[in-house]
């Protein structure tokens, strides 16, 4: 086994890869819901252990489409309450293991600590995420999901349909003629300026800005787009040139905003960058209100920077009756209708019901926001791994004598794959989780993980040993090694000083074959028993009897030995949990120097 130790080894502190999602395992504390690792051979990743006829709660906080709702009640019990103040909602949310909203509800950081762990899921019926706190989220293991992809057409389209509008005064004109008996027949008032010809400038090209430039170049305009992230062949193939910010806001005759509401698109449209644009700019706005700082496109409107502006989003939702940019004459509104129409509200009920359901069974959500996806068929392959990595951290940390705090952990993982084919986010988050949970009341799952770790001052770094053979399985071994601690069971700490523990994945089957110095092998099913004895006859027989008196299961055995007739350690997997009285027993027997039982 030729061995070129290779690959940077990082810290789980100062990775900037986020974890990967999605196993919604959970304490005993869920009454409804309590999915659980097994460990037996027809093992899949998550299970659900509630009763069968155990349901889980969905609270749905906002109006879903029928489809949706049908979708959640074949799996869950739904509760459809609509228009609760925020307290009302953190009063539910304790009843509830997933909510579903759109952009009406703010989902606070009190509404994750009401919950009290109970709240696994958040979907949002939309794309927007921004009035959910994905911080928060996170600290409490909570995956959030949105559904991307359904209401792009009708944002798209409800954008051309404000530009088109704004551009010919429809708004203003109907209620003109519409007002009573002061309706007016106004013709001259309302002449509008023409699309075709004219240049718009696309601010965030991503699903739906690309959609409206599409639109608008089969009206006739000259689009340009700006996004610093966009990939060039996209808007390429759209026929779109990519320009800079100030190109964009300085060229336009029209600007249309779809990039997302973030720290760094916060009030982008503001007295200085209103200055940059053309005199007389017309201004669309359907992604975020709060990408355009309102008082200032107000004070744009009276110095006569920006003759128009449609606006269908706005800062704070609704807007204050007495709003000023809401009132101006020369400003279209609509109430956030974007994604409102029939055939997107049912897409996205869809869309959203089947990522929470997916979630709630701990199935991979390719939407989640708050953890990165890894696609399925990588871990269809990690699985066996998976269950490793998280046995090899419990075995590891209970071999820590109490007091010792755990704080420098080193995983290393053995593959003849190169390092860029081996994602091991999941991995590490597991062995994260069998590190934590054994001595904290902490629920640890791949959202959380790299908090949980970062919060208990746990540094994990990760090195890969890159081996000769064929890459056909993604790993040889892993090994984990805690460093600066004291042991329980001292044959535990290898040579260099550190506890080390090492597994394999034989015919699909999780195995420890090392301890400290000491070769082993034993299937990670039950719990095991570790001896380190003086090598000699009679051992195996006579714990196996002790065991076998006491009506322990054993499943397996294996010794491990320096040399002949000198120190051995056996490991001996136990289906049962022993009486204290038995592993006394085991204690007494003359040639047994240390023993410890642990629980996988
Ligand atoms: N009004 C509605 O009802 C409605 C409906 C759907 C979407 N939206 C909103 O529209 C926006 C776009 O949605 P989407 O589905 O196209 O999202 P998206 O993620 O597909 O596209 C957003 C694009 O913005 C780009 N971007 C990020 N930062 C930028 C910056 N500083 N400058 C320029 N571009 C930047 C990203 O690279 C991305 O390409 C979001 O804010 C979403 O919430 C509103
Ligand atoms: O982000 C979105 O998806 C849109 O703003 C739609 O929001 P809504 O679901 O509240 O209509």
């Amino acid at each position: 086994m030729a061995a070129t130790t290779s690959t940077a080894s990082s810290s789980i502190l100062t990775t900037k890869k986020n974890l990967s999602s999605l196993s919604l395992t959970s304490t005993n504390k869920l009454p409804t819901f309590s999915p659980l690792y097994t460990s037996s051979r027809r093992q899949r990743f998550i299970v659900l252990s509630a009763s069968l006829n155990s349901k889980p709660t969905v609270l749905v906080a906002e109006k879903l489409g029928e489809a949706g709702i049908n979708l959640l009640k074949d799996f869950a019990n739904v509760d459809c309450s609509y228009n609760l103040s925020p307290d009302e909602l953190c009063t539910k949310i304790s009843l509830c293991d997933a909510l579903i909203v759109r952009s009406g509800t703010k989902v606070s950081r009190e509404v994750f600590e009401s919950s009290g762990g109970r709240l696994k899921v958040v979907g949002r019926a939309g794309v927007g995420i921004d009035n959910v706190d994905l911080a928060a989220a996170t600290e409490h293991g909570c995956l959030v999901v949105n559904a991307p992809t359904a209401n792009t057409i009708a944002a798209a389209e409800h954008g051309i349909a404000l530009l088109a509008a704004m551009a010919r005064n429809v708004a203003q004109a109907d209620a003109s003629l519409k007002a009573g008996t002061l309706g007016k027949w106004q013709r001259n008032k309302y002449v509008g300026v023409s699309l075709v010809g004219k240049t718009l400038a696309v601010m965030g090209f991503g699903k739906v800005g690309s959609e409206v430039a599409r639109r608008a170049k089969g009206l006739g305009m000259h689009v340009i787009a700006h996004d610093p992230y966009a990939p060039a062949d996209r808007a390429r193939a759209v026929g779109v040139e990519l320009v800079s910010f100030d190109e964009a806001i300085a060229t336009a005759d029209f600007i249309s905003l779809h990039m997302p509401l973030t720290p760094a698109t916060a009030k982008i449209l503001n007295d200085e960058t209103f200055a940059k644009m053309k005199k007389g700019v017309r201004i669309v706005n359907v992604a975020r209100g709060g990408v355009i700082d309102e008082d200032a496109l107000v004070r744009a409107l009276d110095a006569g920077i920006v003759a128009q502006a449609a606006l269908d989003v706005f800062t704070v939702e609704p807007p204050p009756q007495d709003s000023k940019l809401v009132q101006h004459e020369r400003v279209t509104v609509t109430p956030h209708l974007g994604a409102s129409t029939i055939e997107a509200q049912e897409g996205v009920a869809i869309e959203i019901a089947e990522a929470v359901v997916g979630a709630l069974k701990g199935e991979l959500a390719s939407t989640a926001v708050n953890a990165p996806m890894v696609p399925a068929e990588v871990l269809t392959e990690l699985k066996p791994y998976v269950v490793l990595a998280e046995k090899l951290g419990r075995l590891a940390v209970q071999l820590v004598s109490g007091g010792s705090g755990v704080k420098d952990v080193k995983v290393t993982y053995a593959s003849s794959r190169a390092p860029d084919d081996l994602d091991t986010r999941v991995l590490r988050a597991m062995i994260t989780k069998g590190l934590i949970e054994p001595i904290s009341s902490v629920f640890v799952n791949l959202v959380n993980a790299d908090f949980s770790a970062k919060q208990r001052g746990l540094r994990l770094s990760e090195e890969r040993i890159h081996l000769d053979g064929s890459p056909e399985s993604p790993l040889d071994s892993i090994q984990v090694q805690i460093a600066n601690v004291e042991s329980k069971f001292a044959s535990a700490i290898s040579e260099t000083g550190e506890i080390k523990v090492e597994g394999r994945v034989k015919d699909g089957i999780p195995h420890l074959t090392k301890v400290g110095s000491f070769e082993v092998d034993v299937s990670l099913e039950g719990s095991i028993i570790l001896c380190r004895q003086v090598d000699q006859p009679g051992m195996i027989g006579r714990v196996g009897s002790v065991l076998g008196e006491q009506n322990v299961n054993v499943s397996f055995m294996s010794v491990g030995r320096i040399a002949p007739r000198k120190q051995a350690v056996m490991a001996i997997g136990v289906d049962e949990q022993p009486s204290k009285e038995t592993l006394k027993m085991i204690g007494d027997i003359p040639a047994i120097e240390e023993f410890v039982f642990l629980k996988l």
